[in-house]
Order: C-alpha cells, then sequence, then structure tokens
C-alpha cells in the first residue's frame, strides 16, 4: 500500500482562482480593490524570496500590493510609526510584517501595533483569544491551510484522534485550536512529550510543525492516517554554491508506505499558506467595505 500525495499546490491555485474571481465582484461593488501591504526588514534572502512570491500573487489575484522594505537597522519607533500609518490607510486590509525581525526589534512590540482588524497573519492576540474562545476573528494562514487540506481529504473530522506535534503561536497551537472546534480529539505534542512515537502512532491525523528534518519517522504513523508535513527545512548544500534539498518534518519515504495520505515538501502546505493569506485579504476588505461575500467559494 502506498498513500496517496495531498497536493497543495493544485488545492492553493484552485483556491487562488475563486479568490480572484471575488476581488473582482469586490471591486465593483466597493470601487476599490482588496489592499495588502507586505514590510521587510533586512536582507534575508529566504524572507525575499517569500515577500517576492506574495507580492506575485497578490497582484495575480486583482490586489493592491504595497511593499515597505525597510533597511536591517531601521529603530523600532520608525517601524511602529510606519505600522501605524498603514493601520490608518484605508486602501490597505492588510497588514503583514514579514517574520523574523532583526534582533533589536520586538516582535511582540510589532505585531501587537496592528490594528487586529488587519491583522491578515492572525498573530495579533486579540486574534489568538478571539480563535481560542470562538469568535470571529483572524486565523494564522498555515493552520488555516492544513485545516482547508484536512477537510478537503477527509470530510467531516468530527471524533478523530489528531496529534499536532509544535507549540508554536504560529502554527501548533492555533491548529490545535482550530481542530478542537472541528470536534477532533487533540493532543498537542512538543519537545518535552514523553514516547512520542506512541503519541503519533494513536493519530487519525498528524500536522508535524517542529522544525526538524524527518524527525516523524514513517513507522510512528498508524496505518491510513493523513499526515500534513508543515516543516520547511533546507539540508545542506551537496556541492558549495548550490541549495540543499527542502525536506519537511516527516520522513517522507517512510510515511508514504504507512500513511493514507501525505503533504509533500514543496508542493504541500506552503502554497496554501500564501493562498490563505490572500483570502484573509479579501474577507477584511469585505469587512471593512461591509460587502457580503460567498463563503462557501472561499
Ligand atoms: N509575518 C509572516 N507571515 C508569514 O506567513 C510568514 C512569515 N512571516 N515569515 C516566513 C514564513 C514562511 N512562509 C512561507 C510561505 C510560503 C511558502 C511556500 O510557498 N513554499 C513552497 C516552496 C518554497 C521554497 O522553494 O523555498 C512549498 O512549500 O512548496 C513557504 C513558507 C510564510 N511565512
Amino acid at each position: 500500500m502506498t498513500a496517496s500525495i495531498i497536493d497543495g499546490k493544485a488545492f492553493a491555485a484552485a483556491l487562488r482562482e475563486r479568490i480572484a474571481t471575488q476581488v473582482a465582484s469586490f471591486h465593483e461593488a466597493a470601487g476599490r480593490a482588496p489592499g495588502l501591504a507586505v514590510v521587510l526588514v533586512g536582507e534575508d534572502p529566504a524572507s525575499a524570496v517569500y515577500v517576492r512570491s506574495k507580492h506575485k500573487a497578490t497582484v495575480a489575484a486583482g490586489m493592491g500590493s504595497f511593499e515597505h522594505k525597510l533597511s536591517a537597522d531601521v529603530s523600532q519607533d520608525e517601524l511602529l510609526a510606519l505600522i501605524d500609518t498603514l493601520n490608518a490607510d484605508d486602501r490597505i486590509d492588510g497588514i503583514l510584517v514579514q517574520l523574523p525581525l532583526p534582533d533589536h526589534i520586538d516582535e511582540r512590540a510589532v505585531t501587537t501595533r496592528i490594528d487586529p482588524d488587519k491583522d491578515v497573519d492572525g498573530f495579533h492576540p486579540v486574534n489568538a483569544g478571539r480563535l481560542a474562545t470562538g469568535l470571529y476573528g483572524f486565523v494564522p494562514c498555515t493552520p488555516l491551510g492544513c485545516l482547508m487540506l484536512l477537510k478537503d481529504q477527509l470530510g467531516d473530522l468530527a471524533g478523530l484522534d489528531a496529534v499536532v506535534i509544535g507549540r508554536s503561536n504560529i502554527v501548533g497551537k492555533p491548529m490545535a485550536a482550530l481542530l478542537t472546534k472541528e470536534s477532533c480529539t487533540v493532543t498537542l505534542a512538543h519537545s518535552k512529550t514523553k514516547d512520542l512515537s506512541s503519541v503519533v502512532r494513536r493519530a487519525d491525523i498528524v500536522v508535524a510543525a517542529v522544525g526538524r528534518a524527518e524527525m516523524i519517522k514513517g513507522d510512528w504513523i498508524k496505518p491510513g492516517a493523513t499526515v500534513i508535513d508543515v516543516g520547511i527545512n533546507r539540508e545542506a548544500a551537496p556541492v558549495e554554491g548550490s541549495n540543499g534539498r527542502l525536506v519537511g518534518d516527516v520522513d517522507f519515504a517512510g510515511a508514504m508506505q504507512v500513511a493514507g495520505a501525505v503533504t509533500p515538501v514543496p508542493g504541500g502546505v506552503g502554497p496554501m499558506t500564501i493562498a490563505v493569506l490572500l483570502r484573509n485579504t479579501l474577507v477584511s476588505a469585505h469587512r471593512r467595505a461591509r460587502v457580503p461575500y460567498d463563503k462557501d467559494a472561499l
């Protein structure tokens, strides 16, 4: 038996198509395009690549893209002042400050400065609280993308055993909250979890978000389980000057022998993150302009 491969890239492309259609009707109804502001501090090459693909996807969906590139030595006060300006700018429905930030800037101070109703990343504590208590709010893009893939694969998730490995505020915790909302029995495992392989083995759904290459082994997985691999780890380059291979947090070849379905890396969760960012921005635009939208298409 071989697992099926969950094509996140294709799912994300289809979602972006539906978003583009709704962006066009929003534009007609509101007389403006939805707008996304992306702030990049410094010259980290990986961050620059992500910001470029976000910009391309934003424009391709018919949205306005407002890029702000600041030098690595910008002061925290200058960055906060830019966020205040973006908060007050009516053309902008979503604000994303690319993480990580340089060490002299306090990420907390930055994420809490963003207007929660423009916080399309869902990182503001107000949105974390809304998610935890079941109120409307922005849900972080990566876990929401994972949930979309799971529902597409499995339909109703109620009663399923889910294990989330990794307790970050950006992926693990919101993922556990989303699965709880879907009536899964959720275990949030992490680096201190005892006997992780046994914890993983009882799960119908495994979401791996630990940031350690191929840590989750194939023989830990329950036969037929659905495995979502959030990890993006770059292996050391085979020859100097070249790029190393991208691998997930799951031993993909091993998991393919046992699981029912597995997301690949690349081409799984990563493309969903950007598509959901556009979705959150479109939803924000509808809310801010008080134009109703088609929830089912998104
Ligand atoms: N405020 C903030 N919000 C973010 O959402 C955010 C961030 N900061 N900092 C960095 C991470 C990373 N991230 C990814 C987006 C797309 C892919 C993606 O499309 N990956 C492709 C391939 C990527 C490659 O080839 O390097 C794939 O998995 O198929 C991955 C990772 C968003 N992030």
